[in-house]
This record gives C-alpha cells, sequence and structure tokens, in this order.
C-alpha cells in the first residue's frame, strides 16, 4: 500500500468511512487522476459540484487532495474538495460575452504547492522589474517564492545580476542554474525534499521544460516505475502534470500554469493613462475618489472639457478589473471562445450521431 504522505498529504481531519483520500495527479477535460494509497485511479466529480459550487474556483485542481469514495473497475466518486494551503488562479472567460468580463470565473489551475520557482533566464531577457511582478503573484498564492536565475552558462559573470535581484527582493532566495550542465541545480535540494511540491512561474521560454527534465533526469529508472504503477496501462506517451522527482519532491506543471507565465508582467493597466492620472495632483484631497469631492481636479477636467470623459470612463473600466485579469484579458477570452465553440461542436456531432453537420 502506497503512503499518500508521500504525495505531501498531512491527515486534517477523520476520513468517513467508504471514502479514501487522494491528490490529482491529473485532469482532462472532466476527467480525474486521483494517486492514493490503493494507487491511481480515474475519478469524476460527484453531481452536487455541478450544482452547489459557489464559483469554479470550488472545483478541483491537479494538486489538489480530495476525498473520493474508490471503484476499482470504473470510474471513482469525488465527494469533496479538503482545504488547500495554496492555489494560483487564472480567470475564465466562458460563457461570457466579452462586454460582461466584469463577471469573470476563477479558475483554479495548481494547488498546494510549498514552493513557487520564477524562473528568469540571465540572456539579454534578465528584467528585474518583471521578477518582481512575478513575486508579488507568488506571494499572493500562498507558497514561498525562490528565485531561479536558468541559463547560466550563457553569461560570463553572473555575480552582477545576483547582486541587483538580491537587492531588490533581499528576502528572497536566489539561485543561478544550468539545465544544461547541471550547475547550481544541487542549490535546489533543500526545495526537493520529499512530499514538497513545487509549481514554476516565467515567461515562455526561461526554461521550465528543460529545468523540469534535469531534475527528473537524475533517476530514470523511477520515473518509469511511477509510469508502472499505472493501473489505466497508459505509459510513455502520457503527459503527466503532476512529476514526481526522483529527489520525492513533486512538481506540477498544468497548461494553465504555463498560461500565467506566458503574458509579459510588464504591461500594467495604468500603462498608457497617464494622461488620465496627472489630473489627480491637482485634487484638494490626496485620497478624493473624483465622485463629488470639493476641490476634484477630475471632475473640474471633465466639465471644461480639458479631460474627455469618454477617456475618463474607459479608464475607470480598466481600473475596475484587477490587473491578473487585465494582462490576460484578449488571449484568455479568444481562447476560452475557440474551447467553448469547440464543445458546442461535439454536442452537435453527438446529437447527428456523429456526424457534423
Ligand atoms: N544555454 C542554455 N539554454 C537553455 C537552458 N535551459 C533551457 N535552455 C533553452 O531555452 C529554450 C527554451 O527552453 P524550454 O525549457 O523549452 O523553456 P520553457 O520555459 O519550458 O518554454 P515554454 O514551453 O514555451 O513555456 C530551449 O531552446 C532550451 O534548450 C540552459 O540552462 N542553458
Ligand atoms: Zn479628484
Amino acid at each position: 500500500m502506497m503512503d499518500l504522505k508521500t504525495y505531501g498529504y498531512t491527515e486534517i481531519e477523520e476520513i468517513p468511512s467508504g471514502l479514501l483520500p487522494g491528490r490529482i495527479t491529473e485532469l482532462r477535460r472532466e476527467r480525474f487522476t486521483v494517486i492514493t494509497e490503493r494507487g491511481e485511479l480515474t475519478a469524476v466529480l460527484k453531481g452536487a459540484f455541478y450544482h452547489s459550487a459557489e464559483s469554479r474556483g470550488d472545483f478541483p485542481c491537479v494538486g489538489d487532495f480530495v476525498l473520493l469514495r474508490p471503484n476499482e473497475s470504473g470510474e471513482s466518486l469525488i465527494t469533496a474538495l479538503l482545504p488547500r494551503r495554496s492555489k494560483f488562479s487564472r480567470a475564465n472567460y466562458s460563457g461570457h460575452a466579452a462586454e460582461y468580463t466584469r463577471t469573470v470565473l476563477e479558475q483554479v489551475v495548481a494547488a498546494n504547492f510549498d514552493y513557487v520557482f520564477i524562473l528568469s533566464s540571465l540572456n539579454k531577457d534578465f528584467n528585474v522589474t518583471r521578477m518582481m511582478r512575478y513575486l508579488t503573484q507568488a506571494r499572493q498564492s500562498g507558497g514561498q517564492p525562490v528565485i531561479i536565475l536558468t541559463k547560466a552558462d550563457l553569461t560570463e559573470d553572473y555575480s552582477l545580476p545576483l547582486a541587483e535581484v538580491r537587492q531588490s527582493m533581499p528576502n528572497v532566495p536566489v539561485h543561478a542554474v544550468c539545465s544544461h550542465n547541471g550547475l547550481g541545480l544541487n542549490e535546489l535540494d533543500v526545495y526537493l525534499e520529499p512530499g514538497s511540491t513545487v509549481v514554476f512561474l516565467g515567461m515562455s521560454g526561461v526554461g521550465k521544460s528543460s529545468l523540469l527534465n534535469a531534475l527528473m533526469e537524475r533517476d530514470v529508472m523511477k520515473v518509469s516505475a511511477i509510469r508502472e504503477e499505472d493501473s489505466r496501462g497508459r505509459h510513455t506517451t502520457t503527459h503527466r502534470q503532476l512529476f514526481m522527482l526522483p529527489s520525492g519532491a513533486m512538481v506540477i506543471d498544468t497548461p494553465g500554469m504555463r498560461e500565467l507565465g506566458l503574458f509579459d508582467a510588464d504591461e500594467g493597466i495604468s500603462a498608457g493613462f497617464n494622461d488620465v492620472e496627472e489630473w489627480f495632483a491637482g485634487c484638494r484631497f490626496h485620497d478624493c475618489r473624483h465622485e463629488s469631492e470639493p476641490g476634484c481636479a477630475v471632475l473640474a477636467a471633465l466639465a471644461d472639457g480639458s479631460l474627455p470623459r469618454e477617456r475618463w470612463e474607459r479608464y475607470n473600466s480598466q481600473q475596475q478589473e484587477n490587473r491578473f485579469v487585465q494582462d490576460k484579458t484578449h488571449y484568455l477570452r479568444d481562447k476560452d471562445a475557440r474551447n467553448q465553440s469547440a464543445a458546442m461542436q461535439r454536442k452537435q456531432m453527438k446529437k447527428n450521431g456523429g456526424r457534423y453537420k
């Protein structure tokens, strides 16, 4: 019998009889792969999740600990989501017209990780401001941030960028590594303790896959051993989302987690609104809300037309969405729309008895 503690499980409450705790290692459409003490099981969500969940954020995701009613010969049933100690979410625009993005749904893309590795490469893309933006995201997630400077082989001397990071983010550990020649990787051992879980955050191309491979490759035998346990008989081709490293630590790598890093975090909301924000300095009260306050420079500028109303409204509507949503709006909205129409097509095809119409 496998001990779920290997997967970072800490017993929090008594498990009702007939139920089994497990950790979600993979999620495809509505189908979950859950590792339990009895091995890997395939599971679906109990209907109540769809009816009573207050938001999509209450839906289990990779890394979550759940309770399930096991069924070794078919689909097990996930009956409860156990409390999370950390999470990353993205906004999901499914089912929402562009004008209603204020009601975006939260979609959790990774849960219960201990460390957030913020990856940034030491090549020409090196950018401390961007790292600090990721740091804010990491801190909000509940995980402990660690800065990883990748591709150390590409610079002759990385002591300068290393010092720059230490000065800008004094309380955050920072390490320079090279996934190709292994330099610095042993410094990461302290985070990769058995049972601990890590997620990677960073722009596309910083070397997330390479680092994952480097950390996995130390003991390939163990990787294939994990696949052997797979009761569903899937072997090498499966793209896992929760990887067990030879060290006993885990790395969560979901498509949603990668999306978080896709966006250049340098793009802020107020960028491009300097002309609007300049007026704030003229308000009588420093905490002016620019609604009805006396001596409000914005209201005055709106009244005499020096600040076009349309411009002001645009600024406001942008402010209302949080920065996280802002950075990702267009990309995700398009993507969700595509997914949705694909899902509708499949549904339609089912209705037509397997034919496209
Ligand atoms: N020189 C050098 N190149 C590296 C290193 N790590 C990664 N690379 C290269 O950087 C490129 C991108 O690496 P990936 O590991 O695919 O980056 P990623 O972050 O997974 O990228 P996405 O899958 O797009 O998110 C590849 O060409 C790698 O060979 C390194 O340590 N040194
Ligand atoms: Zn004002």
